[in-house]
């Protein structure tokens, strides 16, 4: 296969102080898949997902975004390349001041890529896709559910319709009805905009009903990249407390009796 990856990752080195994070870890994610990053508490999956947006640099390796590399050419076309992806940080991270359509309209506005018309245009647009209301647009970050606030911060990720998606742990927080609604909602999505997905989670039910492969972050590097199945047959120590601990297996049995 001659594609470029939508994100190639070459021999990364992450230091932090003493503190050295991922050392050589290296990864390629082809185009419409959804890659499931999965490792403990502090293994470096957000400090990973911030180098492949550009937000840091690691102290070792490259970081390649649809074949280019992050610093690559001029100032348009950084920015032109900031427009192919979204990113849903973990906390949903609303602006609080700014209710729900200024919060989706702000990537837009910040690229002045719409007049205010437009604006309200594709706001509704936007929370359609998340299946929420026009008048939703009114609300105030403070009045939404926890559900809700993932779906505004989803549809502020979707707002410059990204070929990449990135999501930290899209479900953490939500009850399992409104987390089983949203792992609904990125399948669908994924479908119809032909998406790439990165997903950090530590949720098995998440990655088992969405993950086309699991990316396993131990040892400061990727020690498993493969579709759930194999992943499973993997001894790796952390793979087996992750998967076949008592939550994990308990997910695993209720995705069988899905399929
Ligand atoms: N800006 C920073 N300054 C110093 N240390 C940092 C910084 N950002 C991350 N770290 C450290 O790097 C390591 C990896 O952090 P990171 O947030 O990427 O882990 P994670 O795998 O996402 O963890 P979790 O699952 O708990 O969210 C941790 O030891 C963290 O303390």
């Amino acid at each position: 296969m001659s594609a470029v990856p939508v994100v190639s990752l070459r021999g990364i080195v992450t230091r932090f102080g003493s503190n050295v994070v991922h050392d050589g870890l290296s990864m390629d994610i082809e185009a419409g898949e959804i890659v499931a990053l999965v490792g403990g508490s502090g293994s470096g999956k957000t400090a990973l997902l911030r180098h492949i947006i550009g937000l840091t640099q690691p102290a070792g390796g490259t970081v390649r975004l649809f074949g280019e590399g992050l610093r690559e050419g001029s100032v348009h076309d950084r920015i032109a390349r900031q427009r192919r992806f979204g990113v849903l940080f973990q906390q949903g991270a609303l602006f609080s001041a700014f209710d729900v359509g200024e919060n989706i309209a702000f990537p837009l506005k910040e690229l002045g890529v719409a007049t205010e018309g437009e604006l309200r245009d594709l706001v509704a647009l936007k929370l359609a896709m998340v299946e929420m209301e026009p008048e939703h647009a009114a609300l105030m970050p403070a009045e939404l559910s926890g559900g809700m606030v993932k779906r505004v911060a989803l549809a502020r990720a979707l707002a410059l319709e990204p070929e990449l998606l990135l999501l930290d742990e899209p479900t953490a927080g939500l009850d399992p009805d409104r987390s089983a609604a949203f792992v609904r909602l990125i399948r669908s999505l994924h479908r119809e905009l032909g998406l790439t997905v990165v997903l950090v989670t530590h949720d098995v039910d998440t990655l088992a009903a969405l993950a086309t492969r699991v990316a396993v972050l131990a040892e400061r590097r990727i020690v498993s990249f493969a579709p759930l199945e194999e992943t499973l047959k993997n001894d790796h120590p952390f793979i087996q407390r992750f998967f076949l601990g008592e939550h994990g297996r308990s997910a695993l049995a209720r995705r069988d009796g899905n399929h």
